[in-house]
């Protein structure tokens, strides 16, 4: 097995007396500046004036501009999206990143593809939580944690390792385990999850049971409440006891149907498409798509994400969960998210 590292492993006096800039207070950001002051560590936050800006002040944040935050922080962890970070780096964060301070990255992209292209003085690393903002901190709240990646691009001081272990334990990872890798390895396993398995993959299964039922004549409610809103109950016992885990909690109807029809729908040509995603990442064609898109002011991303807003599963279950305001309890977190998505 790989070498995991646990709360007992780090040792976070890597990181005391030194300032943190988070740069940006979005889905990520909110957690590690939150977690990280929380763990006892100096964090300041960077973002432009506007609505996270008084969200960090509001929730008891030093927050500044992204260039002050630069300046103070000797750890500078860039949690703004991956497509503006470029020019917020060379605008805001290169001037004040002098040497010995540590440069830090949530997700390898704009390091592996080239985009951004540190000085040889600094400390380059990355700590790559595997879930998403808001859970980061949920978790941690409750006393619990993400796991993470970590992997170190440049260690100019010898202590880049000590300093990557000690962040994630300070978000909360220690608590879930964590994972060394390389820019190259989370970049591009990170991208092929959120395409092919955990965000298009699963959308895209949801949605082709949801039309299936629906243009067989069953109600869309119903439908709704099979295909989707069942399935958060049935990862929540994958998460707790793997797939057998799940399968001992459902029928021996449901197994067996899961045995024979799963290979039926998710067959080898899915894993052929799959590989095609996969090579898509590889060769760094998927990254070059997502760049223009974003030069040319994301045409396709906007036409894609307004259909997929009126799908009729979207509407169905926007008055379901209505209904269920146990579902949408963390609304605070919606709050974030609904803010920080343009
Ligand atoms: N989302 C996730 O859960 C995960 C993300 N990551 C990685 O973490 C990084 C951050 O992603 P994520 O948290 O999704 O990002 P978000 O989209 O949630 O970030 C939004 C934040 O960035 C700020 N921002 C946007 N543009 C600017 C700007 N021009 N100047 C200053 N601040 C700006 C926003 O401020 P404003 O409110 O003013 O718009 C807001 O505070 C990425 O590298 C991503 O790949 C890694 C693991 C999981
Ligand atoms: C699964 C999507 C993700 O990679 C994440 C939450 O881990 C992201 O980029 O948001
Ligand atoms: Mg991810
Ligand atoms: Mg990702």
């Amino acid at each position: 097995m790989a070498k995991m590292y646990y709360n007992q492993d780090v040792n976070e006096q890597a990181l005391k007396g030194q300032t943190i800039a988070v740069i940006g207070y979005g889905s990520q950001g909110h957690a590690h500046a939150q977690n990280l002051k929380d763990s006892g560590f100096k964090v300041v936050v960077g973002v432009r004036p506007g609505k996270s800006f008084d969200q960090a002040k509001q929730d008891g944040l030093e927050v500044t501009t992204v260039a002050e935050a630069a300046q103070a922080g000797d750890v500078i962890m860039i949690l703004v999206p991956d497509e503006r970070q470029t020019q917020i780096y060379e605008e805001s964060i290169k001037p004040h990143l002098t040497a010995g301070k540590s440069l830090v990255f949530a997700h390898g992209f704009n390091v592996h593809f080239n985009q951004i292209v540190p000085p040889k003085d600094v400390d380059v690393f990355l700590v790559a939580p595997k879930g998403p903002g808001h859970l980061v901190r949920r978790t941690f709240e409750a006393g619990a944690g993400v796991p993470a990646l970590f992997a170190i691009h440049q260690d100019v001081s010898g202590n880049a390792k000590d300093t990557a272990l000690a962040y994630a334990k300070g978000v909360g990872a220690a608590r879930a385990g964590i994972l060394e890798t390389t820019f190259k390895e989370e970049t591009e396993t990170d991208l092929f999850g959120e395409q092919a398995v955990l965000c298009g993959g699963v959308t895209s299964l949801v949605k082709a049971g949801f039309e299936t039922l629906v243009e067989a004549g069953y109600q869309p409610e119903l439908a709704y409440f099979e295909c989707l809103h069942e399935l958060k109950l049935i990862v929540d016992l994958m998460y707790e006891g793997g797939m057998s885990g799940m399968r001992y909690s459902i029928s021996d109807t449901a197994q067996w149907g899961d045995f024979v029809s799963g290979p039926r729908i998710v067959d080898a040509d899915t894993k052929a498409r799959m590989k095609d995603v996969l090579t898509d990442i590889q060769t760094g064609k998927f990254a070059k798509g997502w760049l223009l898109e974003n030069q040319l002011n994301r045409p396709e991303f906007t036409a894609i994400e307004n259909a997929e807003a009126e799908h009729q599963i979207e509407q169905v279950g926007r008055e379901l969960r209505a209904m269920m305001p146990f579902v949408n309890e963390d609304k605070k977190s919606k709050e974030v998210v609904t803010n920080v998505s343009n």
